[in-house]
């Protein structure tokens, strides 16, 4: 029998000096133990951002404020095969408390210093890492088959110094890290099937899609933005 997605809503605390919170999974639940982002299963009839608020309420007793949907992620564990949908939230009232008996950890992106964090989550660290306006260079910009979107490779440094396309594919059949939208109508990215909508990895809309809006571009799910030079 094929195993059926479980939707989970997640939620990325993240303060004003850039620390985001790390929880720990109580007792009594599969993983126990490992660190995760505070959230849980989306119920019936709930959109992702109605479970994160619910979730956030009764295991953080926080209300959230400013939620930005931001990217998706897909895990088959022995317990259960999951889809997880990532917020970052910068706003929310009242002071995180420990409602389920959960640790905390604030954290520094590339340093965090809590383990084991679940493995469904180590993409996410490193995406956290990931700057929200970002420049990049014009020749080393791919448009994939339906000339709407451009990849770009893992590594931002290497990306720029990546001396010609066929050496930028190699890099992408690795796994890409982020996608560049290079449409430049707005509607393209926001319609139903969208990459923003599902967002498996972060994506950057064109500085000027979103008149360098960066709340903007994040309110519509983008990581951030970027400027072709
Ligand atoms: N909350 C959360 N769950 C995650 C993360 N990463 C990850 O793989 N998961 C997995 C672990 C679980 O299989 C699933 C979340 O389910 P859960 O058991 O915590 O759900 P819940 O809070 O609604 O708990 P329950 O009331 O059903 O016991 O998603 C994460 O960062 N946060
Ligand atoms: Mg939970």
């Amino acid at each position: 029998m094929t195993k059926r997605f479980v939707h989970v809503a997640a939620g990325v605390l993240i303060r004003p000096n850039g620390e985001f919170l790390l929880a720990s999974r109580p007792e009594g639940k599969p993983m126990a133990g490992y660190w995760e982002f505070p959230g849980g299963k989306i119920e019936a009839g709930e959109t992702p951002e109605h479970a994160l608020v619910r979730e956030l309420q009764e295991e953080l007793g926080i209300e959230v404020k400013t939620a930005y949907p931001w990217v998706v992620q897909s895990f088959d564990y022995t317990h259960a095969k999951v889809r997880l949908h990532f917020f970052r939230i910068t706003e929310w009232e009242g002071e995180v408390e420990s409602k389920e008996s959960q640790h905390f950890a604030w954290q520094h992106v590339n340093e965090v210093t809590v383990s084991p964090v679940l493995p469904a989550n180590q993409d996410i660290l490193r995406w956290l890492g990931l700057p929200e306006r970002i420049q990049v260079k014009k020749e080393v910009l791919i448009p994939n088959a339906q000339g709407d979107l451009i990849h770009l490779t893992s590594v931002f440094a290497k990306l720029s110094h990546a001396s010609n396309v066929q050496a930028i594919k190699d890099k992408i059949q690795l796994g890409a890290d982020a996608l560049l939208w290079s449409g430049l109508a707005l509607p393209a990215a926001t319609g139903e099937d969208s990459l923003l909508e599902q967002g498996f990895v972060p994506i950057y809309l064109p500085a000027e899609l979103v008149g360098g809006n960066l709340t903007l571009a994040m309110s519509l799910g983008a990581h951030g933005i970027y400027d072709a030079v």
